[in-house]
């Protein structure tokens, strides 16, 4: 009989930082340089009543997730991707801060979409060590679910006794243990990851990961404004529409400036309300938006569409396939919308 066949399932934990592994110091909570000695007994506990092995890898230097960057995502995808190629765990557990939390995990959807083991993300509102703290019923959570999931399950959150589908969930409260909520269900009918396009061997590389940054439409807003939001020069950009999809298109400038921006870079449309969606035909502003080139980001969230948008363009799939990629549903993030 081969090794494999007589391995127990393992569960890969791999651990990139937040306030889970941080503990008090003079200077605030910051990264407690013990925690990965704390971890790995953690994990041991709550996984032998399972009857599973586990690995525990960190993510080097632990960060506080609000510094977290455009590489931090992909990055973690990409470890991830190595060590379950060789260690071939049941399930994968990510501990991470809660602060972006919810962008990592969305983006990890994607990435990691055609993994075919499950993934789910955890972290805490008080630190490990801390009185009352949410760190070991989180990742209990985690792990459970982590091990008992179907193999091409969808990445989820584990957090506040929930378990919530990554690609719809948001950090909505900054206190309560209970911090995520998902508004909306996995839409249905997921079509999956798209492989890669065939990208030219002689053609360039780019050497950082696409940045996508988000703008929000609020009263004041002028067209300059939207134009200053792009000055560091982003490869996306999620614009943050009123209501279903609205925007003050009467304000000077303002058609001249989307259209100028839409032929630079993709720019998807999502709604600033809490739930609901985008629905750009449905008010004279919201097909304003539509001619300039703006793509309905539908009831994706800001988290997913940014996600989703990085991933393909990293990608690098060509303009129209993006687009129309936007607009379908791969992974559950959004209801299609018709091409
Ligand atoms: N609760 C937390 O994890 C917040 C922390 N600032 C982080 O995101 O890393």
């Amino acid at each position: 009989m081969s090794s494999s066949a007589t391995r127990r399932p393992s569960v890969l934990v791999f651990a990139t930082g937040g306030t889970i592994g941080m503990r008090r110091t003079d200077s605030g909570l910051a990264p407690d340089p013990e925690f990965p000695e704390i971890l790995e007994d953690l994990v041991a506990r709550i996984c032998l009543p399972l009857g599973v092995e586990a690995r525990v890898n960190h993510l080097s230097p632990a960060i506080d997730s609000a510094n977290a960057d455009a590489d931090t995502a992909p990055k973690i995808a990409r470890a991830v991707r190595a060590r379950v190629r060789t260690q071939r765990p049941r399930g994968v557990v990510i501990t991470h801060g809660t602060d972006t939390l919810a962008y990592t995990a969305a983006r990890l959807a994607f990435e990691l979409g055609d993994l075919g083991v499950p993934v789910v993300v955890t972290g805490s509102q008080l630190a490990h060590g801390e009185e009352g703290s949410d760190a070991i019923g989180n990742l209990t959570l985690a792990i459970r679910a982590a091990v008992k999931a179907a193999p091409g399950s969808p990445a989820a959150i584990a957090f506040g006794g929930d378990l919530l589908p990554a690609v719809r969930a948001t950090k909505h409260d900054s206190v309560a243990l209970a911090a995520f909520r998902a508004e909306l269900p996995l839409a249905a009918g997921a079509a999956g990851v798209p492989a890669p396009p065939h990208v030219d061997a002689g053609s360039a590389v780019p050497s950082a990961p696409s940045r996508v940054l988000a703008f929000r439409f609020v009263p004041a807003v002028t067209s300059d404004d939207l134009r200053a939001s792009v000055g560091g020069r982003p490869q996306g950009l999620v614009l943050e529409c009123y209501g279903s999809g609205n925007g003050p298109m009467a304000r000077p400038g303002m058609l001249g400036t989307l259209r100028e921006l839409c032929a630079a870079m993709p720019i998807v449309a999502v709604t600033q309300c809490t739930t609901g969606g985008v629905d750009l035909n449905r008010y004279a502003v919201g097909r304003e938006l539509a001619a300039a080139g703006v793509i309905d980001g539908g009831d994706m969230t800001l988290e997913a569409a940014a996600g989703k948008l990085g991933f393909l363009l990293d990608r690098r799939h060509s303009d129209a396939e993006l687009r129309a990629l936007m607009l379908q549903n791969l992974v559950g993030e959004r209801t299609s919308t018709p091409a």
